[in-house]
């Protein structure tokens, strides 16, 4: 199955021309690369000497990385995949972990606007196109985003990598709660047309972000209202395995999920790193 290349390939020369240089969200390199591993890792291994806004999309990628250490994998050019290395001169380091938050709500804009369908983020950062009761649709995680960071002296550099699912069929999903741009009914399933899409997007917040001195509230008030994890009872696996059950009340100013507990000490807790289960709520 991954080896079947039936589906067109990128058009590479013209991704290149649309995004470097010009109006604003634009970059100083992106590179289209027929097969790789990961595309985080290449961005990683030349970070020192990378400019700002380097990006590059794989049109194959055979080792792809997720979070806690998972692989990320699916059938040949059916995902955009591509990775952001952006330096971030004199942001605080307790800001840098609103980076993968900037990036979830660049992909959401560009799944609603672009791809019109219903994206909303699960914290932190998983994008989920929500279920239609009217169609039977049952919705899931339709992307992913891994951001890894490669140095914070004498400048934060940062890879933020994006895999989006794209034309996926029911049996090519690598886990049932997953799905894909096709699957949900799209508007639009180009891969080149999406990629540049959230590449301008993301080029665009990266400049917000820089120019407003690395405010961080202006993200955490568009991360809020796509936050689909919000008002949601919830368990929060932990690392270390330790499990949290409770609701989701709010998104803190550095970007940590809160909890108000269900049971024992329902003292609310602000959760900086885990997994998150969207649950029923309990019987009234
Ligand atoms: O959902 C996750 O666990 C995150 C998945 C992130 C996958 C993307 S695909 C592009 C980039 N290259 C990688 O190796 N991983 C990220």
């Amino acid at each position: 199955m991954w080896e079947n290349l039936d589906r067109p390939p990128l058009d590479g020369r013209a991704l290149t021309r649309a995004l470097v240089d010009g109006p604003r969200g634009s970059w100083s390199r992106v590179d289209v690369v027929a097969r790789t591993g990961s595309t985080n890792a290449d961005l990683l291994a030349v970070a020192d000497t990378a400019a700002d806004r380097t990006a590059l999309i794989a049109d194959v990628q055979d080792a792809g990385r997720g979070r806690h250490s998972r692989s990320f994998t699916a059938p040949a050019r059916s995902q955009v995949i591509v990775s952001a290395l952006v330096k971030l001169p004199g942001v605080p380091p307790g800001s840098v972990g609103w980076l993968p938050l900037l990036t979830g709500v660049a992909v959401v804009d560009v799944l609603r606007t672009v791809a019109e369908v219903d994206a909303v983020l699960k914290w932190p950062n998983d994008v989920l196109v929500r279920g239609d009761e009217s169609s039977g649709y049952a919705g899931g995680k339709v992307a992913g985003i891994l951001v890894e960071v490669a140095s914070t002296h004498p400048v934060v550099t940062a890879v933020s990598g994006v895999g989006i699912n794209v034309s996926l069929t029911e049996a090519e999903l690598p886990v049932p709660t997953a799905t894909s741009l096709q699957l949900a009914g799209a508007a639009v399933i180009d891969r080149g047309t999406v990629v540049r899409a959230f590449l301008r997007a993301m080029g665009s917040a990266l400049d917000e972000w820089r120019e407003s001195g690395w405010d961080t509230a202006p993200i955490a008030e568009l991360y809020r209202s796509r936050c689909d994890t919000l008002g949601r009872r919830v368990r929060v696996t932990m690392p270390g395995d330790t499990e949290l059950v409770g609701v989701a009340t709010d998104i803190d100013e550095h970007g940590r999920v809160v909890i108000v507990p269900e049971s024992g000490d329902t003292s609310p807790v602000a959760v900086s790193a885990g997994d998150v289960t969207h649950l029923r709520a309990l019987d009234a």
